[in-house]
């Protein structure tokens, strides 16, 4: 998009003759153009007439001049820079019979001729002309291309402001087309009689022309680019005083929403002439959300205040000038609209990437002076500390992502006491919605045929699947989403050997985890480390993610350096083109927010893509090693950054599988030395009920601190209600908020998905969820059931924005666990919630990530089924 060029509106004033009624009533013509700019009350004398008596604007039109002059002198430019990417917009306004329609409709005219002889004389450019046409009319929007009623319904678009939804679009064919199609919208305009207008326009009109227009010599080909912009006839309705147009019933009603939208109208004009500062109104009617790009945004504007010159009229004409007083200080800030084409785009940020890459490698020259030298020095330093700061933030996320994999192992480890053997079939460049899904059907069945199996199948894969098949149903096969953990495990556990052995498999039963039934460590060979699949160090290696996360080697590639690091990040080139989530704490974003809203409420932690393997990318997996023999990271380390819960390790302890790992756990369960983490090992003198509470009151504490939304408390609160398997949530969410309030706490920003998340953002966060909350109050409750929950929670019922005042008091008092439940229920019903059982908490253990809606229409069933 070009540079925006800012312009102040062009403000013309038309002053009519007077008309026949008005010489028969023997009327005085008390305004007169003295010039091309400027108008005169000529009765100054008059007995308390306290007004200027000049006014100056870019252009006066005096009774005789035609309308084609009004175009010729100073509309015209304005309209016709729409063939050029530039939005547009005529308005005409003034008090009722002043010649709005008059002007408008010959201006409307004469604008499309001339655009049209523009596309004849530019053949070198393909046009696209679209035609739509809406009134506004009584508050209700009415498309004038339809002859049903409906109304049609407003929309903010993050990109393309406020639209009015479903409107009908004609493509216009030629000048006679749009005469047709003018003629229906004249037709079906509302329009009636008052003692000022035999033809009185009561509604407001918008005619829009959307053109877009590309060179033909370079259509479909990569270079390509469209100008694309509209341009809108406006013919507001007229202000009028009920006195004088002698208006009673329907005109009555009409007169008053004409008149308390163009004082909406006027008012928002008068405090943008004054700047920008402070909140301007345009929510406050349907016409000033419409022309917000035309007043003060990305347009050229012209108004047209159209005059009587009547001195029965004066205090209407004065108040017309006021508001044209106050037009011709605003600014609006035009751009030309480029869309460039999908090829076009991509060529651009290939341009743009190169250059940034150059100039990453070009060296920088070297300095001629000590001065030069001791400012290069002082940029060195701040860079160094800003690595240095990254390096930190980094070294914390990664701690928490390796507490994260102890919690899971955790989890495995109690998979395995139940002695089951959970199987898989893995295909490694399988697609979503491909064979998969009989896999996991078979995978599945093998599970349900014993309860026990069942909930362990369910606890390690489900989530993974469900989530693959849910998705598969809305987007394409083989783009780059997320995936499950085990599965990208996998797909990142295949060491050389194996892929020598066998490069085309594509079906692995891998047999991750295997126990004898006693919840011993196996040490059967084929648990530990699987020929075909998966051993538990590879497995928790890939959950770390590509680092050296306990000291060990890194992954070796018959790719080196930073061509690995390509290869790696470029995940269209990936096997199956599956990504990995791999965190363990993911977003606790509220699920409806939308993709423009890029703040969101706190992550659950931090979440880094996984993209797989590269095809033929060989991967050998060191066994983890989780003991101090690096001497750089040990358990301690990792989990020191999380404040309250830390787990202690012998230093010279070595735990090289899952297995020993868990036992390792386990054993320090036992003695107690994992503190103040509510996961204590049964057995322990601390009775659970009593834990539950405290981890409760906890937790509710944290997500008062860390603005965690409302919906994820919800779902928290009211699935996991005490029961001891649960523990493991309540400590993983503990955990979380601890390291998240945190970092808060130090003005530190957390990351999420990439996106930054401060303390600021979650507040703002917050506060979009409780007006999404809001305005589900009158849909998901009764009258009478609202009335009940205002008196309950000490709301007036006679005051204003009771909706407002109830969900702003839900969850806020942590302190009460009465208020705590009270909120929950409320919220759930709000969002429709139904508990899913075990499934979706397992969300909350594995990875919490409450997905967002990529269709911009949000249903909470949707998220929450995505969520599972
Ligand atoms: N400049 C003009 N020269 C001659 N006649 C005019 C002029 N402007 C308006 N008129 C006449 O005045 C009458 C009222 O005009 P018009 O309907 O355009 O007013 P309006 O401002 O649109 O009124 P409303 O707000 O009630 O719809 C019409 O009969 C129209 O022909």
């Amino acid at each position: 998009m070009a540079a925006a060029r800012e312009e102040r509106i062009l403000v013309l004033v038309r002053l009519r003759p007077l008309s026949d009624k008005e010489i028969v009533a023997n009327e005085v013509a008390d305004w007169e153009c003295i010039n091309d700019n400027t108008i005169l009350y000529r009765n100054t004398f008059r007995e308390g007439c306290t007004f200027p008596s000049v006014y100056t604007f870019d252009r006066a039109f005096r009774g005789d001049c035609s309308t084609r002059q009004v175009y010729q002198e100073g509309a015209k430019e304005i309209a016709l820079s729409v063939v050029n990417g530039i939005n547009s917009s005529i308005f005409a306004y003034g008090q009722t019979s002043s010649g709005k329609t008059y002007t408008m409709v010959g201006i409307t005219e004469y604008a499309v001729a001339d655009i049209f002889d523009y596309i004849n004389r530019h053949e070198e450019r393909a046009f696209v002309l679209k035609f739509s046409a809406i009134e506004i009319y009584n508050e209700v929007i009415r498309d004038l291309l339809n002859s049903d009623n409906t109304q049609l319904r407003l929309r903010d678009d993050p990109e393309r402001g406020t639209i009015v939804e479903n409107v009908t679009e004609e493509s216009l064919k030629d000048l006679n087309h749009l005469k047709e199609l003018l003629a229906i919208c004249e037709a079906q305009r509302r329009i009636g009689e008052t003692s000022l207008n035999e033809r009185s326009s009561r509604s407001h009109q918008i005619i829009r022309l959307t053109i877009e227009s590309s060179a033909r010599e370079f259509l479909g080909k990569e270079n390509s680019t469209t100008l694309a912009a509209s341009v809108n006839f406006i013919d507001l309705a007229g202000s009028e005083r009920a006195s004088q147009a002698l208006s009673s019933g329907t005109r009555l009603k009409e007169g008053c929403h004409i008149n308390r939208s163009l004082l909406t109208l006027s008012t928002v004009v008068r405090k943008l002439s004054k700047g920008r500062q402070g909140h301007i109104n345009y929510r406050d009617s349907k016409l000033t959300r419409i022309l917000q790009p035309c007043l003060g945004g990305n347009a050229r504007t012209a108004i047209i205040c159209t005059l009587s010159p009547a001195r029965s009229h004066v205090e209407q004409t004065r108040n017309t000038l006021l508001f044209a007083c106050c037009a011709k200080e605003i600014t609006t800030k035009a751009q030309v609209n480029v869309v460039m084409s999908d090829k076009a785009l991509v060529k651009h940020l290939q341009r743009e990437l190169a250059r940034l890459e150059s100039e990453l490698r070009s060296p920088v020259p070297p300095p001629s002076s000590n001065n030069d030298y001791a400012a290069l020095l002082r940029k060195k330093d701040i860079h160094i500390e800003k690595l240095e700061k990254e390096v930190r933030e980094v070294t914390k996320q990664r701690d928490l992502a390796q507490s994260r994999v102890k919690d899971l192992l955790g989890m495995i480890g109690n998979d395995q006491d139940s002695g089951q053997l959970a199987r898989i079939n893995y295909h490694p460049n399988q697609r979503a919605g491909d064979t998969w899904e009989d896999d996991y059907s078979e995978s599945e069945s093998s599970c349900l045929a014993d309860s026990n199996q069942f909930d362990a199948c369910v606890r390690k894969f489900n989530p993974v699947r469900r989530h693959d098949r849910e998705r598969s149903r809305h987007k394409p096969l083989n783009n780059h989403e997320d995936h499950s953990m085990i599965h990208s495990a996998q797909s990142l556990a295949k060491t050389p050997a194996e892929t020598a052995h066998d490069p085309g498999e594509y079906c692995k039963e891998v047999q991750c985890i295997d126990t004898d039934g006693t919840g011993r460590e196996n040490n059967d060979s084929e648990s530990r480390a699987i020929p075909n699949g998966v051993s538990e160090g590879q497995l928790a290696q890939a959950l770390n993610g590509y680092g050296d996360v306990a000291g060990h080697e890194t992954m070796s590639t018959p790719m080196s350096g930073d061509r690995e690091a390509e290869n790696i990040q470029e995940s269209p080139k990936l096997t199956g083109n599956r990504t990995y989530r791999a965190v363990v704490m993911g977003a606790t974003s509220s699920p409806y927010m939308d993709r423009e809203h890029i703040e969101s409420t706190p992550p659950n932690g931090f979440e880094k893509s996984f993209p797989g393997r590269p095809d033929g990318y060989n991967v050998k997996f060191p066994s983890l090693n989780f003991g101090a023999n690096s001497g750089r990271h040990s358990r301690n380390d990792s989990v020191s950054s999380l404040g309250s819960a830390s787990v202690i390790t012998s230093a010279d302890e070595q735990i090289t599988s899952i297995h020993s790992f868990v036992a390792g756990l386990k054993k320090q369960l036992a003695n107690g030395q994992v503190q103040g983490t509510g996961l204590e090992a049964p057995g322990t003198p601390v009775a659970w009920p009593l834990e539950f509470e405290r981890l409760q009151r906890a937790i509710v504490e944290l997500w008062q601190d860390c603005n965690v939304s409302l919906v994820h408390r919800t779902y928290f609160f009211l699935l996991f209600k005490g029961d001891r398997a649960d523990s493991i949530y309540m400590e993983v969410e503990l955990r979380r908020l601890t390291f998240l309030k945190e970092t808060f706490s130090q003005g530190n920003q957390a990351v999420e998905d990439g996106r930054t998340l401060t303390l600021a953002s979650s507040v703002r966060a917050l506060q979009r969820e409780r007006q999404t909350l809001t305005k589900l109050m009158r849909r998901r409750f009764s009258e009478e059931e609202r009335k009940k929950l205002y008196q309950k929670w000490g709301i007036g019922l006679h005051t204003k924005q009771r909706k407002v005042q109830l969900v702003n008091q839900l969850w806020s008092n942590n302190k009460n666990m009465n208020h705590v439940a009270e909120s929950a229920a409320i919220v759930a019903k709000l969002i429709k919630f139904v508990e899913q059982g075990r499934t979706l908490k397992e969300m909350f253990g594995i990875s919490f990530t409450p997905p967002r809606p990529r269709q911009r229409s949000f249903s909470w069933k949707n998220s929450m089924t995505t969520l599972i």
